[in-house]
């Protein structure tokens, strides 16, 4: 026997349902919540801190360049080219973890990809200033899936143009994908805080057309 129920979604259930669209206008981010069970996702996250290639990521401010205490890698199905900041990387083979995410995220979003770009958080003194994810090599208009592993995070959007902003907090273990035009006319952030002192993985999941 089903049974359909007809009461009205709180606004956190509302939240996590995949079909919702977050944004007003001009894009689309849904956050599938919590995709994988919390010990599945602590075993993740304790994989992906030790089995990653972890290197400091640069960047050019004023034009210096520095280090970066937050910690990136690069995978993909090819040793994709990947620049920013005027460096130029090169993605690693998939590894059992990351091929086993990439098919747990394949099957929920019904898309697929070919890389992974990955962020290490040591604590919520470390974050990601506002940005968008438009680099030429992306597949235009194409889906990111953002996987998030540890301390519990916030993200937030911002319109371009308008300069509306809309802000959610990102589970361990939760699924957000971010498609259509969101790229052209959002930004995205993830702020520092000094509230957390515990660390946070991300991987996003893109398509690199070359
Ligand atoms: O850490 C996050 O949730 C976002 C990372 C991000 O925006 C990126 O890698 O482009
Ligand atoms: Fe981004």
């Amino acid at each position: 026997m089903f049974y359909f129920s007809r009461e009205p979604m709180d606004l956190f259930s509302q939240l996590s349902d995949p079909s919702t669209n977050l944004l007003p206008q001009d894009g689309a981010v849904h956050y599938h919540g919590i995709i994988f069970l919390s010990t599945t996702a602590d075993v993740y996250l304790e994989r992906l801190l030790n089995h990653i290639d972890w290197k400091n990521d640069e960047a050019v401010i004023f034009g210096k360049r520095i280090q970066t205490k937050r910690k990136v890698a690069w995978y993909g199905d090819r040793p994709f080219e990947y620049t920013y900041s005027n460096t130029t990387k090169h993605a690693l083979p998939w590894t059992p973890e990351l091929l086993s995410l990439k098919a747990a995220t394949e099957k929920e979003t019904g898309e697929t990809f070919n890389s992974c770009l990955l962020n290490l958080y040591h604590s919520g003194e470390e974050g990601m200033a506002w940005h968008s994810d438009g680099e030429k090599d992306l597949k235009k208009n194409g889906a990111i899936a953002s996987l998030s592993f540890g301390a519990e995070r916030k993200f937030a959007f911002k319109h371009k143009e308008t300069k509306e902003t809309i802000a959610l907090i990102l589970d361990h273990g939760s699924l957000l994908v971010m498609k259509g035009s969101t790229q052209t006319h959002w930004l995205h952030r993830l702020p520092p805080t000094k509230k957390i002192c515990t660390p946070r993985v991300n991987l996003t999941f893109r398509t690199i057309v070359s």
